[in-house]
């Protein structure tokens, strides 16, 4: 567990709570909810990790025992190296934390006046924070709201407060919990960019939950999917794609309606009720390359126009989701 490149390393890790339920005027039950059940993860220092599930599937519960907060009821964690809850002012400084509904800023302070003290309470040298500030103020575009205090900040403006404070201390990795949740499609994309171009420079690794299937397509080169606190799939979005036969498509137009074979070379094809010029084929896995029948149908026919469609991100998280119930 104590390779210098790994940087979470977690087996068998399990958390229980324990839960009432009212069964009569005065009668409750007890039942023991698993929300995490068994869970193996490796993260290797600089990936760049989506920990995704439904509502209520264990992530936050997950990224609460990697951060300390919570203790696990079995298994083993080590992030950094460190057991998370017996060492966590020692994992505090190695390690960066935005959770939605948590601040780690001073809410009548200004922005600049939080960023300052945390430089104080982390011991940062000067011009390691300076540099690494001037990085954030550049990226976020802090300046414009860098003197207002922090609970007048909308909360796009605070998210971005929030990533800046949880990174002026260098930290090996950064948890994120929904990240982009509630903010509008400019603070969404400075976020994306800012944390694609964070993960580029690979000295920090990044795991992050979102319900946001934009900022897993965007961001996330490693999906964990998570679901009734097991891990259903570990891998990238293409092994997703290709587990749950996602198929690219082929849209052509034609320059006379489509009277020929449907099937070609695998890839079946799909006449446009309206318009009998419109053929789509879905390219199945195996089956010839967008190229080769572009390439075999300019022989036979006119071609008009061409356009590739890519399998739809939605629709294969859907199907992940509904077949892990
Ligand atoms: N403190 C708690 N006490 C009792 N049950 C809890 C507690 N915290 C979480 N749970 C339960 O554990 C399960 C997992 O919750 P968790 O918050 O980890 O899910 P999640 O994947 O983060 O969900 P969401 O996407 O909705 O945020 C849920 O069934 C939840 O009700």
């Amino acid at each position: 567990m104590s390779e210098s490149n790994t940087v979470v390393a977690v087996s068998g890790l399990r958390k229980e709570f324990v839960v009432y339920k009212k069964t009569g005027r005065l009668k409750r039950e007890k039942t023991v909810v698993a929300a995490v059940d068994g869970v193996d993860l490796r993260i290797e220092r600089g990936e760049m990790l989506g920990y995704i599930g439904p509502n209520g599937a264990g992530k936050s519960t997950t990224l609460k025992m990697l951060t300390g907060i919570l203790t696990p009821s079995a298994g083993e964690v080590r992030v950094c190296g460190l057991e998370p809850v017996p060492r966590r002012i020692a994992l505090t400084r190695r390690i960066g934390v935005v959770f939605g509904q948590r601040s780690v800023l001073w809410w009548d302070l200004p922005l600049r006046e939080s960023f300052d003290l945390l430089r104080h309470v982390f011991r940062v040298p000067a011009d390691e924070h300076a540099a690494r500030l001037r990085r954030c103020r550049e990226m976020l575009d802090l300046d414009e709201f860098a003197d207002t205090p922090v609970r007048q900040l909308s909360l796009g403006q605070r998210m971005r407060g929030e990533l800046t404070a949880a990174l002026l201390h260098g930290p090996e990795i950064l948890f994120l919990d929904e990240p982009t949740i509630g903010l509008d499609v400019v603070s969404k994309q400075a976020v994306r960019s800012f944390l694609a171009e964070t993960a580029r420079r690979g000295d920090t690794t990044i795991v992050l939950t979102t319900h946001d299937l934009a900022d897993i397509e965007r961001l996330c080169k490693r999906l964990v999917v998570i679901d009734h606190g097991h891990v259903v799939h570990d891998g990238t979005l293409d092994a997703l794609h290709h587990r749950y036969g996602s198929r690219r498509q082929v849209v052509v137009d034609l320059e006379d309606p489509w009277s020929g074979d449907l099937d070609l070379g695998g890839a079946v094809g799909e006449i446009d009720g309206e318009d009998p010029r419109r053929v789509t084929f879905s390219l199945t896995n195996g089956a010839s390359t967008a190229g080769e029948l572009v390439a075999r149908l300019a022989t036979t026919v006119g071609l008009r126009d061409v356009s590739i469609v890519e399998p739809d991100i939605e629709d294969v998280i859907a199907r992940l989701y509904a077949t892990a119930r």
